[in-house]
């Protein structure tokens, strides 16, 4: 099971579907633009701590019950941002999960609606579930979706990090006006992760737009190695959710910093 077939199930479910509508409702207060982006902007490396409840090539990771607690206990452990599943049939998660994250009291910090974006009414359903950003996928849109997508976000006042895997898509994603990349280390095709995806591409990414790595990064070193490279954030999910203490565990890979202008 890998991207291609993901994008394609998504595809035909969204064709011709009406425009759900989420039932937990959005915030009381509606995204504010910006804040995820501000929250990536500091001078350490950010973590956008994710709630996964499985995934294609680690099955099981974490019970629906702990999944809104667990968003909780990043928020309070210094997390910059909380990534949730939005997919149901691959990763566990919901739109309805989304929301009840979004709604949450205690998570106080920017929440990341993580789905395979194929239509712009997903940017809706993310605004509707109280989201302050999307993800967009570059490798499953064409360009004149992709440039959809992020008109919609703008439109809604949410953040898009924009996900890329090769130089081709980088390229695609800076053309497009992506405000923050996201570097993927993991194939979603091989699901081999490789650090230096992230090294390796960072410097065909502009100095003002904000930066993020993604995938397999699981020590302080891995850390220390992206923000040498000037990445001012981590997209964790495995490392935090599979740690007996992912409070501590969260803890321990904040306040490495980033260091600018590496040319
Ligand atoms: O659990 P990890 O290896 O720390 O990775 C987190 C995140 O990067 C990964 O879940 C992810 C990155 N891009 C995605 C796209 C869809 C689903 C999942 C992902």
């Amino acid at each position: 099971m890998h991207l291609d077939d993901i994008v394609a199930a998504k595809r035909s479910a969204w064709t011709g579907a009406r425009a759900p509508v989420s039932k937990t409702g959005g915030r009381a207060t509606p995204a504010r633009p910006g804040t995820f982006a501000a929250a990536l902007s500091g001078t350490d490396v950010g973590i956008i701590a994710e709630v996964k409840p499985k995934s294609p090539s680690k099955g099981d990771l974490l019970p629906l019950t702990e999944a809104v607690p667990l968003a909780r206990t990043y928020a309070g452990a210094g997390a910059a941002a909380v990534s949730v599943l939005a997919d149901t049939a691959y990763f566990g998660g919901s739109p309805d999960l989304v929301a009840q994250v979004a709604n949450d009291p205690e998570v106080t910090v920017p929440v990341l609606f993580k789905d395979f974006l194929v239509d712009v009414r997903q940017v809706q359903l993310a605004h509707d579930c109280g989201a302050d950003a999307v993800l967009v996928i570059v490798r499953a849109v064409d360009d004149a979706l992709l440039a959809d997508l992020l008109a919609a976000a703008d439109d809604l006042g949410i953040d898009a990090l924009v996900e890329t895997f090769t130089e081709a898509e980088v390229d695609r994603a800076v053309r497009a006006g992506a405000r923050i990349v996201g570097v993927n280390n993991r194939d979603l095709r091989t699901f081999a992760v490789d650090l230096d995806n992230s090294t390796r591409l960072r410097r065909l990414i502009p100095p003002a737009v904000l930066t993020v790595s993604e995938s397999g990064l699981h020590t302080s070193a891995d850390l220390a190695r992206i923000g040498a490279h000037g990445f001012h954030a981590a997209l964790i999910g495995e490392s935090l959710l599979t740690s007996d203490d992912p409070a501590d565990k969260l803890r321990s890979l904040r306040g490495v910093r980033i260091v600018q202008a590496v040319r």
